[in-house]
């Protein structure tokens, strides 16, 4: 891929996982700049040879590909403050919940070419999921180079409507997050009946880690099958499976990703 100048305004968790998934896969330190007004933060990314910055615009008008990563709720106030900079030659990617491409166009003007991104944190380890959507206008030079970005830290997908970024915020975004609350689940269940915590620890990750390499590795089985292996009639794992049943788990699931979206769409107006 190209090494662009990039700029991220926003040093935060994912920020902290896309540059340091980048540095992973070789992404030159020189090409990146975070900008942040915390030092602790830009610390971070200094000692690993990225630029940091706590002039925005300074840093902006150099980079040829700017990140917008503050939380929504900071994203009037971190453009309001580039307003000076003519975004006209430069891909501007948001990663921000819930701000559409409309709204960063009032925003910052000046900026033809807006690439939405929906990723995660486990870009961290170079096993990011990132959706992506792009208004008709943007070139297919500045699409390719965020896709090219996204997958050099995961895989990619593309939508058509620029709708369906809620729902991918639901599935790419959040989605970690329900996986940890289950393993923090699971965790405290077994040290509450005797294993150590770091016993737990590994027994949960290495049955998730091999759990999701079977779903990767084994696309011919779908999620029931791979299921139903494990499940011997009349035996241990049907006794626990009954118990997420009767507490209707697959209706919690809906109701808390059907909850992901209606905030995406909420906050969409509020910011
Ligand atoms: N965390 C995640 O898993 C994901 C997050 N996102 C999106 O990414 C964005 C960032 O999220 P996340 O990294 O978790 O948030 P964080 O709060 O961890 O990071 C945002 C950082 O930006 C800083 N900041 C705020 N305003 C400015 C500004 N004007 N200039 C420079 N820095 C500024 C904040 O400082 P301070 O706290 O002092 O204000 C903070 O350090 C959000 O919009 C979120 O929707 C998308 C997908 C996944
Ligand atoms: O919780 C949030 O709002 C952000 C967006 C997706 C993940 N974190």
């Amino acid at each position: 891929m190209q090494h662009k100048s990039i700029c991220f305004i926003g040093g935060g968790n994912m920020t902290q996982a896309i540059v340091f998934g980048l540095l992973k896969q070789g992404y030159p330190a020189a090409h990146i700049t975070v900008c942040d007004h915390n030092e602790t933060k830009l610390a971070l990314f200094a000692e690993r040879g990225v630029q940091i910055s706590t002039n925005n615009e300074q840093s902006v008008k150099q980079a040829e590909v700017v990140v917008l990563a503050v939380k929504p709720q900071a994203a009037e106030a971190a453009c309001a403050a580039l307003s000076a900079v003519d975004f006209s030659d430069k891909l501007l990617i948001s990663i921000m919940a819930a701000i559409s491409s409309q709204r960063l166009t009032a925003l910052l003007p000046s900026a033809h070419n807006i690439v939405r991104v929906m990723p995660n944190t486990p870009a961290l380890v170079s096993e990011g999921m990132a959706g992506l959507f792009a208004p008709t206008n943007v070139v297919a030079e500045f699409k390719q180079f965020a896709q090219e970005l996204l997958s050099a830290v995961g895989k990619t997908c593309w939508v058509e409507q620029e709708s369906d970024m809620h729902v991918v915020t639901a599935a790419s975004g959040s989605s970690p997050a329900y996986f940890f609350l289950f393993m923090e689940a699971m965790q405290q269940a077994l040290s509450n009946m005797g294993l150590t915590e770091q016993q737990a620890r590994e027994f949960i990750q290495q049955s998730a880690l091999g759990a999701a390499k079977m779903v990767v590795e084994k696309p011919q089985f779908s999620f029931t099958t791979l299921r139903e292996n494990v499940t011997s009639k009349g035996g241990t794992t049907a006794a626990a499976l009954a118990i997420f049943e009767q507490h209707q788990l697959a209706s919690t699931v809906e109701q808390a990703m059907q909850a992901c979206v209606a905030r995406s769409q909420e906050m969409e107006k509020l910011f």
